[in-house]
């Protein structure tokens, strides 16, 4: 390890802390070695350099202060392989990223988000109907929710089931992607690039690279053709998509980078806003006392005889505190999505070069460190941002506005942190606040959930900390009864997905067989 670099565990020659690198939930790793080293360390990854980021001020200074300087992605060969570095989330700070994010971030500001409500309220509609018709389904059924309104958000079509071709190609194409990216899948081509010229006979994973290249462009171009022929015959439906076609120019995007614009987004969009809701139902079913206190306040609010409304959400604190507390325990992406420099970087005396991976640990940054049969989780309780961190107490948030202890100094902290910093952070966060507000409130006020039977007849509580491994902290399947709080709500779901038919037609055109099938005997 450079002496300018800031401490981190000890280094073994030519792999530095490689060997010792965590292939599974590393942010656990990396909290451990934040007690250790404090909350700027270095790691040395061969002779690459990584910094982990765990105190809130320092990521504020390095991120938010310094982000011309933190902006960049690390370089990925295999990434680049795949999407020819025209996947926005992983790009480099390049002007081709620059342009992506433009397009990006004037369609997906507060105000054009808006314009897609109507569709994220009828599909938070239809959720709540496969719910009350195929309870035990809910984990596909929320799965199905969110890639539907991500299609139709920038596409204009939406996917009525889970099994729909458009959702069932793009979980394929995710899935072959995710197993290519994941660490040891593929040789360590960044740190030996010598191996890029290996003949594909010889390197499974330069097939595998074609594999997930073609699905993801089968996938990508496969719905903008489909939005440009629904244009095309005077079916517009105000997507995204058409208004990036429509103003192309202005945006100085071409077709082939519309169509990677679009599979970054459906890709950020899907997967995150799916575990979130997921992450939902198992915390309203593993806390009980805060289940009936929400649904005390959104019987307040709203009484009982009419369904919740966005605007409602201004007079539900609890709620809204809920919302902020699940981001807090269980943070859709817990070490965010790395961040490189650009430059070399003076901080605290220290040099970080140009090139250096920088982690965001922010569990523990969040005071969650890791599950509670470690030893290590309960020794090192002291001094921390909140009370009883390990758990899932909404009040924390209505007691202060960043839900830190009362007393303590954190205004670095924002309740949006979580959606990442500086020049990276992300551009789908006005959407994904939109689904989460309509279907927290939806959740609440529509069901009861709770949990089942264990073989011995006693109830049997999802267990908190069961997640896949991954860069998205997605929970594994769990068990849950959800049962309609009234016969009324039951009827007013019914109801309100035969009101919302006019505008999922709109988003229909050309719709599969078998989905047109499925739509009309669920509207029959
Ligand atoms: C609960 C939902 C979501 C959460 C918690 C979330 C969180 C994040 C985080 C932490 C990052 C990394 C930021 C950084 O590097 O500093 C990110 C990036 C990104 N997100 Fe989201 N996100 C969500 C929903 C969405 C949605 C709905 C979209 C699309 C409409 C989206 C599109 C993206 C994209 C394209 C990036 C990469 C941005 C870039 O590198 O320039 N996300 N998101």
């Amino acid at each position: 390890r450079e002496p300018t670099l800031p401490p981190g565990p000890p280094t073994v020659p030519i792999l530095g802390n490689l060997y010792d690198f965590p292939t599974e939930f590393p942010h656990y790793r990396f909290t451990e070695w934040a007690r250790q080293y404090g909350g700027l360390y270095s790691l040395k990854i061969g002779p690459g350099t990584a910094i982990v980021i765990t105190n809130v001020a320092d990521v504020n200074e390095l991120m938010n202060k310094q982000s011309r300087a933190t902006a960049d992605r690390p370089h990925m060969h295999i990434a680049d392989a795949v999407t020819n570095g025209l996947n926005m989330g992983m790009a480099q700070y390049t002007e081709q990223w620059r342009t992506h994010r433009k397009a990006a971030h004037t369609i997906l500001m507060p105000q054009a988000v808006a314009r897609h409500l109507p569709i994220q309220n009828a599909e938070a509609m239809q959720l709540l109907q496969d719910l009350l018709r195929r309870p035990r389904g809910f984990y596909n059924a929320i799965g199905r929710y969110a890639s539907s309104v991500i299609l139709s958000v920038l596409y204009g079509t939406r996917a009525p089931r889970y099994e729909s071709p458009a959702t069932a190609a793009f979980f394929k194409a995710q899935h072959e992607w995710e197993c290519l990216l994941e660490p040891g899948a593929t040789p360590p081509i960044d740190m030996i690039p010598l191996l890029k010229y290996v003949p594909e006979r010889f390197a499974k994973w330069k097939r595998n690279v074609r594999k997930t290249r073609d699905l993801q462009r089968a996938v990508y171009f496969g719905l903008l053709d489909k939005t440009k022929e629904r244009m095309q015959s005077g079916e517009a439906n105000g997507s995204y998509m058409e208004e990036i076609l429509a103003r192309k120019q202005e945006f100085g995007l071409d077709y082939e980078n519309i169509g990677y614009l679009g599979g970054a987004l459906i890709e950020g969009g899907a997967g995150s806003t799916a575990s979130y809701l997921q992450s939902l139902l198992m915390v309203l079913t593993a806390y009980p006392n805060v289940q009936k206190k929400a649904q005390e306040e959104v019987d307040r609010v709203v009484g009982q005889s009419r369904m919740p409304k966005l605007e409602d959400l201004e007079h539900m604190p609890y709620l809204r505190a809920i919302t902020l507390e699940l981001h807090r325990f269980r943070p859709v992406a817990p070490l965010m999505i790395p961040h490189a420099t650009i430059t070399p970087v003076e901080y605290k005396g220290y040099t970080i070069p140009a090139g250096t991976t920088i982690f965001i640990n922010a569990c523990e940054l969040l005071s969650l460190h890791l599950p509670p049969q470690s030893l290590l989780m309960i020794l090192l309780r002291i001094g921390e941002l909140y009370d009883d961190p390990e758990t899932f107490n909404p009040d924390r948030y209505v007691l202060t506005e960043n839900g830190t202890k009362p007393g303590v100094d954190a205004p670095d902290l924002k309740p949006n942190f979580i959606f990442g910093v500086g020049r990276r952070v992300c551009p789908g966060v006005h959407l994904a606040q939109n689904s989460v507000n309509i279907n927290v409130m939806n959740l609440v006020w529509a069901f009861n959930y709770t949990a089942e039977n264990d073989a011995a007849g006693r109830p049997e509580p999802p267990d908190v900390w069961n997640y896949h491994k991954g860069v998205l902290s997605v929970p594994k399947p769990f068990k849950c009864k959800i049962t309609p709080r009234t016969p009324a709500k039951a009827e007013m779901i019914e109801r309100g997905l035969a009101e919302a038919t006019e505008t999922f037609e709109k988003f229909e055109y050309g719709l599969e067989h078998e989905d047109k099938e499925f739509v009309e005997r669920a509207r029959a």
